[in-house]
């Protein structure tokens, strides 16, 4: 008992936080012993909670990790206001342009020498790199190697750098240069380091230009908004040149099935579902790709995708087909699978493996029950510590909604986005969070993996992530692109098995655990299932409403949640369906 008593207490850890007294019966539960002296006064019972949880310091980069230079910049988002916040991300679109150049400013600075065989092994310590295969090709140091290496097409050498990306990340030295090679790659680096840049440019170096021969290149995301993203980020590098992109969409699916409209196009970019829907129905054909990337590819090779990765794979029938994996974790049994089906694969390891990215500071929060975390983030607002924008993920699609049902009185911008909204109001709460104009979003699994949105401070998990995949996942929408970020994971008793999993990520970033919880039993095999296979049964999302303050309350936030949902609606009538 007493074991699962420090589980939930965290005493002694700096990443931990657990608050005795309001907890105080918890504690009997655990430990009697305990639960007496934590209801005295916090100056009697020794220290008080907030002496006993995290600081939440922001963790300061050492030199091989700070791939975009920002610890030297000073760039950290930290202390910075809301305002702003708010008036950096009004300026982001037509800022870029001025972000981008004091950043080129200061990655000129460094001229780099291409590596020879005897400079790389110092390199690839320097940048954590670890590489293993035959004959893997010496890592890329500058995009200018792109010409000078591989004789690439001057724009393309210039992209990255017109783009604001002067200096390739550790991931992208490595995997672009692979890539370029035409080798099978299998990639790991952690959240937000630029692995999406890193299989883009050698696509546009091996497609070169529209070439009127339908679909050459493939790409593989897990949602849809995230397959957007990549084809933003492809539109934006390959710039004026003729490379055309298709987001396989419902709409769009039908026309593919016309040869001559399919040939309009050099690289699909989809979901894996709707990809399969496309050939089920004879309306794509995918023979004459020659490059497929599995982004997130772990979560491609999942049950719920497996099979429809499978059939995808199938489908890719070209001879000289190549295969990339990325993600920012590769369990050991994706690893298998994916030798199952790459050729000659290089292996490429950017840091710690299936580590969290190392500037995120991450803190567990004890919070007792389902009310519990509700007050846990009123406290939060009260206290000033939920610092916008920020990303709230919950366990399911009925918790989002109860939760933003809780929220929406609550003085704050929040909206929620799962996958049962309709893809038009997806699109519209996307791009008001990246506006600031939501400061909360309440989201599910679907905004867990890939999403790239630059300024977000603070992660928190409401419902504890139900692997550690998901955990590193979901909080590295935080701390992305070498910026600092925070994420707090609030756990009940019903998490307490899962815990151990989560400290071993922590430890392996770079943050301090106890070394007591780092021995905690390891979950049963039955327990691993059972949260496989279901996520832990919680009770519903609302704090106690009996009283007639409650109904008043109740009543005021269905009126709040009526009149917002016709604003939503009036809003949606003018907007355009993306699918
Ligand atoms: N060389 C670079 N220099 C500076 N910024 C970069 C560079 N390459 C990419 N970025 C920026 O870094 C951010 C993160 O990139 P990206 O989305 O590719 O990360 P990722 O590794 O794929 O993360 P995730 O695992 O979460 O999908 C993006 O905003 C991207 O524009």
């Amino acid at each position: 008992m007493s074991d699962t008593f420090r589980i939930l207490t965290g005493s002694g850890s700096s990443g931990i936080s657990f608050d005795r007294k309001r907890f105080s019966e918890d504690v009997g539960i655990f430990n009697p012993r305990a639960a007496s002296a934590s209801s005295q006064p916090a100056s009697a019972a020794g220290s008080s909670s907030s002496e006993k949880a995290a600081t939440g310091a922001s963790v300061q980069l050492p030199s091989s990790l700070d791939f975009f230079g920002s610890a030297r910049r000073g760039k950290g988002a930290d202390g910075e206001d809301l305002r702003g916040q708010k008036k950096r991300r009004r300026l982001q679109g037509a800022g870029d342009e001025a972000r981008k150049s004091e950043e080129d400013e200061d990655s000129h600075t460094t001229e780099s020498e291409p590596l020879t065989r005897s400079t790389a092994g110092a390199f690839l310590k320097e940048k954590r790199l670890k590489l293993t295969g035959t004959d893997a090709p010496l890592p890329l140091t500058a995009w200018s190697e792109i010409k000078s290496r591989w004789n690439g097409p001057s724009w393309l050498s210039a992209a990255p750098s017109t783009c604001g990306f002067a200096t390739p990340t550790p991931i992208q030295c490595a995997a672009t240069s692979i890539l370029l090679d035409d080798r099978d790659i299998l990639a790991g680096a952690p959240t937000g380091s630029g692995k999406t840049l890193a299989y883009l440019i050698p696509i546009l170096f091996h497609l070169r230009e529209h070439k009127k021969e339908g679909f050459r290149a493939l790409i593989v995301a897990p949602s849809r908004e995230l397959a957007v993203q990549i084809d933003g980020q492809l539109a934006k590098l390959a710039g004026r040149n003729e490379i055309r992109t298709c987001v396989l969409t419902k709409a769009n699916q039908a026309n593919l099935k016309d040869k001559e409209a399919a040939k309009k196009f050099d690289v699909l970019i989809t979901t894996p579902l709707r990809l399969v829907h496309g050939l089920d129905a004879g309306e794509i054909d995918l023979t004459n790709v020659r490059h497929l990337v599995l982004d997130e590819a772990d979560r491609l090779l999942e049950d719920g995708f497996l099979e429809q990765t499978d059939t995808i794979l199938a489908a890719c029938s070209h001879p000289s087909l190549r295969k990339a994996l990325f993600s920012a974790t590769l369990p050991s049994g994706v690893e298998e699978m994916a030798k199952s089906f790459q050729l000659d694969a290089i292996r490429v390891i950017a840091g710690v493996k299936d580590a969290a990215t190392e500037s995120i500071s991450q803190q567990l929060t004890y919070v007792g029950s389902e009310e519990g975390k509700l007050h846990a983030v009123r406290s939060m607002i009260h206290e000033g510590k939920l610092k916008p924008p920020v990303l709230l993920f919950v366990q399911s699609i009925e918790r989002a909604r109860q939760l933003f049902e809780e929220l929406i009185y609550d003085g704050l911008h929040v909206d929620v986005i799962h996958g049962e909204r309709p893809k038009a109001q997806r699109d519209s709460v996307i791009d008001a969070f990246k506006r600031g104009d939501v400061w909360v979003l309440i989201c599910t699994e679907l905004l867990a993996r890939g999403i790239d949105f630059k300024g977000v401070r603070l992660v928190i998990n409401y419902d504890f992530p139900q692997s550690v995949q998901s955990y590193v996942h979901r909080i590295g929408r935080t701390g992305r692109a070498g910026r600092t970020g925070e994420a707090v994971t609030f756990f009940t008793k019903e998490d307490g098995p899962y815990l151990r999993s989560v400290a071993n990520i922590m430890k392996a970033s770079g943050c301090e655990v106890p070394e007591w919880m780092l021995k905690l039993k390891k979950p049963s095999q039955n327990q691993r299932k059972q949260i496989n296979k279901r996520p832990v049964d919680r009770q519903a999302v609302k704090s106690a409403a009996g009283s007639s303050q409650g109904r008043r309350i109740a009543n005021k936030r269905s009126q709040m949640i009526e009149a917002s949902k016709a604003r939503q609606q009036q809003h949606d009538a003018g907007s355009e369906e993306v699918e």
